[in-house]
Order: C-alpha cells, then sequence, then structure tokens
C-alpha cells in the first residue's frame, strides 16, 4: 500500500519537481514516507524544488515536542530527503493569534498555487484532517476543538488522555477540495465500516470524507482490511 502511494507521489515530483506537495501525518502514512525515503536513497528523486504544506497541528505544542505533527513529518520525511526547509509549511499552533495564523495559512496556501496533490488519511468517523462530523464543506483553515474520539484515538502517542492538547488548527474541506489532485491511504479493519460508508456515495457532513465523492480526481489505496466490509458490487467496480 505505502509502495503504492509512495509511486503515485514520486510520479508528481517527477512530472512537476515544483509540486506544491500536502501533506498528512498518522500511523497510515508512516509507511509511504518511509517508501519515499527508500527512493531518495536509491534512486534520488529529488525535493529541492518541491513546496509543503501540512494538513494540521495541535495548539500549544512546540515544534520540538515528540508529539507534534512539526516532530513526526521532520522524522519521517523532512530531515531524511532534500527539501529545504524554508519550503515547507505547517499551521503554527503556538501563534499567539491562532485566528489570523489560521487566515494566513489559508492565503499562504493560495500564494503558492495551492495543493497539486494532497495525502490524505481518514478517522474512523470520517473525519479528514481535524474536520470532524458536522463540519461544513464550505470551511478553509480553522480552530477545532477535538472531539472525544479524536482524543481518545490519539491517546495512545500520548501517555495519558489528558496530556492530548484540546485544540488543533486544521486546513477546511473546501482548502483540502481545492487539490488538485487527492490520495487518500485506508488501512486496517477499524477503517473498514467508515470505507463501506464512503464508497455508497452519499454525499454528507456527518461523514466528512464523503464529500470527496465529488472531486474529479481521487485515489483511495486500500489494504484489504480495511476493504473487508464492500459489498461485492463495489468491489467488482472499485477493487
Ligand atoms: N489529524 C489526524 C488525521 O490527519 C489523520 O489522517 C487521522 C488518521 O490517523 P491514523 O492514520 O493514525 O489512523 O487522524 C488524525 O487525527
Amino acid at each position: 500500500m505505502s509502495r503504492k502511494a509512495a509511486d503515485i507521489i514520486n510520479d508528481q515530483v517527477k512530472k512537476k519537481p515544483n509540486s506544491v506537495l500536502g501533506l498528512a501525518t498518522g500511523g497510515t502514512m508512516m509507511g509511504a514516507y518511509a517508501a519515499l525515503v527508500d527512493d531518495y536513497k536509491q534512486n534520488g528523486t529529488s525535493y529541492q524544488q518541491i513546496k509543503t504544506v501540512n494538513l494540521d497541528e495541535y495548539i500549544g505544542l512546540e515544534p520540538e515536542h515528540p508529539n507534534s505533527y512539526h516532530y513526526y513529518i521532520n522524522g519521517h520525511f523532512f530531515n531524511r530527503v532534500d527539501i529545504p526547509k524554508d519550503q515547507t509549511y505547517l499551521p503554527n499552533g503556538l501563534a499567539k493569534d491562532i485566528e489570523a495564523e489560521c487566515q494566513h495559512y489559508e492565503s499562504l496556501i493560495e500564494q503558492i498555487g495551492g495543493m497539486d496533490l494532497q495525502l490524505l488519511g481518514i478517522g474512523q468517523n470520517g473525519h479528514i484532517g481535524f474536520n470532524e462530523p458536522g463540519t461544513s464543506f464550505e470551511s478553509t483553515t480553522h480552530i477545532v476543538e477535538l472531539a472525544s474520539l479524536m482524543r481518545q484515538a490519539n491517546s495512545c502517542f500520548f501517555n495519558r488522555l489528558e496530556k492530548v492538547p484540546t485544540h488543533a488548527i486544521t486546513m477546511g474541506i473546501a482548502t483540502i477540495m481545492k487539490s488538485k489532485k487527492i490520495l487518500l491511504l485506508v488501512s486496517g479493519k477499524k477503517k473498514a465500516h467508515i470505507i463501506a460508508q464512503l464508497f455508497t456515495g452519499k454525499v454528507t457532513t456527518q461523514i466528512p470524507a464523503s464529500i470527496l465523492n465529488t472531486h474529479p480526481n481521487v485515489i483511495v489505496i486500500a489494504d484489504q482490511e480495511a476493504l473487508s466490509l464492500l459489498s461485492p458490487e463495489k468491489r467488482k467496480v472499485y477493487v
């Protein structure tokens, strides 16, 4: 799964060496970044002209905090390839004025030309980035209060639930949808239910990822466990 994802990202980088890549974090992405780093070492894929924008970041965590998304993406990707650090962008969860930071991030994405390819994971309830069920499809970069399911799902990375931050900054759903191409990676049994719902084609704010059904260029890469509840009819068409 990660190999396939890395091939698609590599293709994008080769075809357009100054692409803007939208990046995601989370357990699912680790293999994809590892595969990209392998390619970089073996084939010398260059990221010198690439720009990146990350989907989200917790509010209140230092970039050096091991659970911050800054730390994650530096460790899994940026520190291991030749991308110049000043071409990589993440929301600043330490900004004094978080509202202003959200607006700044949204305009920055526009200024650099928007994402050519957005890498995306999905939460068990269908969230994308930190956009929880009920978030408007028109939303741009904004502050979110993290729902308890999300905090619980992420608590394995912190040692106590109380240590999981209560707020985050996330690209909005409209921000994500502006990407020219979207690559959704889904892994494991826990995601099977949401994948089955996604492939019904029904678009509802109760499942934020369902908006992807209206995007013209989405690739879903999933493992067998994540696909295990997909109906035989859908399998024939999509798998
Ligand atoms: N904010 C992140 C999302 O960007 C990520 O895609 C999702 C799935 O994470 P995982 O791949 O660990 O299941 O949850 C987190 O809360």
